[in-house]
């Protein structure tokens, strides 16, 4: 429907932020492995396909190779640092150790091409187009493949791009998709637009029209639940279906007992009230934490809440004449991270709880309109769809809620502590503009006890720590510079205010090492 570019992953960080910066230009784009099925390739028909990098060297035996087809479709293909220099190797030149490595900051000379037509950052006292990208490699292309020139060099580097335009490929050895490369986006931009010729078809009142024509064409008059958090995603997802069907749609918004303070409440006002959608409130608090009792392990908790949530599915499914569809708030970051390569499997570091895994039992069909989305796009039709604006650029909350959010054994006493403590942290980075400057903040309760002074006396409580962290993917975080005077506020808010805590610490811990969430 619309038309596509290619991105082939090999592993690099930053394949989701090729594919943000092509999106951000209105063009669609699809990421998929670098061994993907060729006949996938084929009938997907792109106009054009980008290479990303990735840790492997192109000259080693078992280095992951892009499929022929990729340069025999006739189409434009942009090969960026391991995909240039996979490119290279592929067509005959030649790839090799770099003499020096050159991480970050990198200043190169270029050369007239189409590529790079009307893009540089200045020009020095010899007239020479100059470009300030930012590099990450330990790898160079040490020989042109035959056909191709160099369009940019430097010291370090005498190949930093490469070009062969009569076949339209080209080969960047930095990474244009970063912040720090000034004119990379420019230079994707230019790639999709004058290069592939893209049009611009990818933008949200047209999304909304298309799926909204997708969502009644699938579901026809049947009838649709969904679970409903109040997070984001599942939240976009109910308004997108409900503007599609209506009251043929019934969310099921279930209080496990590990909730924040008010949640409840405010999802259903804002989804009953304001919203006028069908929503049935499951009070499971009490559920949810028997099974929990006795288990201190993270894992195994996680699994025993994944459970109770499709069992509490299965029974509202039954329940609600004839539910022939699931409706997730899936977004395609989790579609990436679940598909991965053939050929390159991941850790498990923790089990995140969605409601995947259903059983056959369910016989539901799943319907997941924002499957193509990342979590800005979701935001941007979140807000075209009418939702409030501090429900759709709230933070994320993991599905387990609380309960990977109190360390080792839950129990509704320490529940009731860490949502007090947590709600006060909210509320003062709210109040003082720091919500909207991090990704992601909040409390943890640790459940060891420590010495205090209060009043004169002993006391003897448990420990709140807080945690606040900067990303754009969560995949990797900085911990966030909170001013002291700030958690000074809070700290001294918390210990006061909350009966039970008697001492306040602050995580500063990026990730990696250690992940958002603490369980
Ligand atoms: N309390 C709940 N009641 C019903 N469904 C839930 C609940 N918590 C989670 N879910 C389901 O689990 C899915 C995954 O949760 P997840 O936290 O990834 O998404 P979200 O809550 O919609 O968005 P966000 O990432 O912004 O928190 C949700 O989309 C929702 O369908
Ligand atoms: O829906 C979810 N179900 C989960 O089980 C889960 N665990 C972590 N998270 C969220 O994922 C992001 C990365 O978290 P971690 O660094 O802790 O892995 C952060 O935004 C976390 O809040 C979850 N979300
Ligand atoms: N960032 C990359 O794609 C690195 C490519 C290759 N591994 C190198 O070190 O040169
Ligand atoms: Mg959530």
């Amino acid at each position: 429907m619309h038309s596509t570019v290619l991105i082939l992953d090999f592993g690099s960080q930053y394949t989701q932020l090729i594919a943000r910066r092509i999106r951000a230009t209105n063009v669609y784009c699809e990421i998929h492995p670098f061994d993907v099925d060729p006949q996938i390739i084929q009938d997907m028909a792109p106009i054009g396909i980008i290479l990303s990098g990735g840790p492997a060297s192109a000259f080693t035996e078992n280095a992951p190779r892009a499929p022929q087809i990729v340069f025999e479709l006739g189409v434009p293909v942009l090969g960026i640092c391991y995909g240039m220099q996979a490119m290279a190797d592929q067509l005959n030149g030649k790839v090799a150790n770099a003499l020096a490595r050159e991480f970050g900051y990198a200043e190169l000379m270029v050369e007239p091409c189409r590529l790079f037509e009307n893009i540089q950052d200045r020009v020095n006292a010899g007239g020479q187009k100059i470009l300030d990208v930012w590099m990450s490699h330990g790898d160079r292309v040490d020989a042109l493949p035959p056909g191709f020139s160099i369009i940019a060099h430097n010291a370090a580097t005498p190949i930093a791009a490469m070009a062969d335009e009569s076949r339209q490929f080209y080969g960047l050895q930095f990474h244009p998709e970063v912040t720090h490369t000034l004119q990379g986006c420019a230079i994707l931009d230019r790639f999709v637009h004058d290069i592939c010729q893209a049009g611009s078809d990818w933008n949200m009142p047209n999304y909304i029209d298309e799926a909204i024509g997708r969502i009644r064409a699938r579901v026809g008059n049947e009838r649709v639940i969904l679970g409903l958090s109040g997070g984001v995603d599942s939240s976009v997802a109910a308004a997108l279906i409900h503007r599609a069907i209506g009251d043929q749609l019934t969310c099921v918004f279930v209080d496990n007992g590990l909730l924040r303070q008010h949640e409840a409440k405010q999802v259903m006002e804002t989804f009953s009230r304001n919203l006028a959608v069908n929503v049935i409130h499951i009070d499971a608090r009490r559920q949810f934490l028997e099974r929990l009792q006795g288990t201190s392990d993270p894992e195994q908790k996680r699994r025993i809440i994944g459970r109770e949530f499709v069992e509490i599915f299965q029974q509202e499914a039954a329940r609600i004449d004839d539910a022939k569809w699931l409706a997730q708030g899936t977004i395609y970051p989790d579609v990436i991270e679940s598909a991965g390569s053939k050929t390159q499997k991941a850790r498990t570091i923790k089990s995140h709880h969605n409601v995947g895994g259903l059983p056959d039992t369910l016989h539901l069909e799943l319907l997941e309109p924002l499957r193509e989305l990342f979590k800005d796009e979701v935001r941007e039709l979140g807000l075209a769809l009418g939702l409030p604006r501090d429900l759709v650029f709230r933070h994320p909350f993991p599905g387990p809620g609380l309960g990977v959010r109190i360390l080792g054994e839950v129990k509704y006493e320490y529940a009731e502590l860490l949502r007090q403590a947590d709600a006060i942290f909210i509320e003062e980075l709210k109040y003082s503009g720091w919500y909207e400057k991090t990704a992601q903040a909040f409390a943890v309760f640790l459940p060891v006890k420590s010495v205090g002074v209060m009043g004169d006396s002993r006391s003897y409580e448990y420990v709140i720590a807080l945690r606040a962290v900067q990303t754009e993917d969560y995949m990797t975080a900085h911990w966030a510079e909170l001013p002291y005077t700030l958690l000074a506020k809070i700290s001294n808010r918390i210990i006061n205010e909350v009966r039970g805590i008697n001492r306040v610490v602050y995580d500063i811990s990026g990730k990696p090492p250690a992940t958002i969430e603490w369980e």
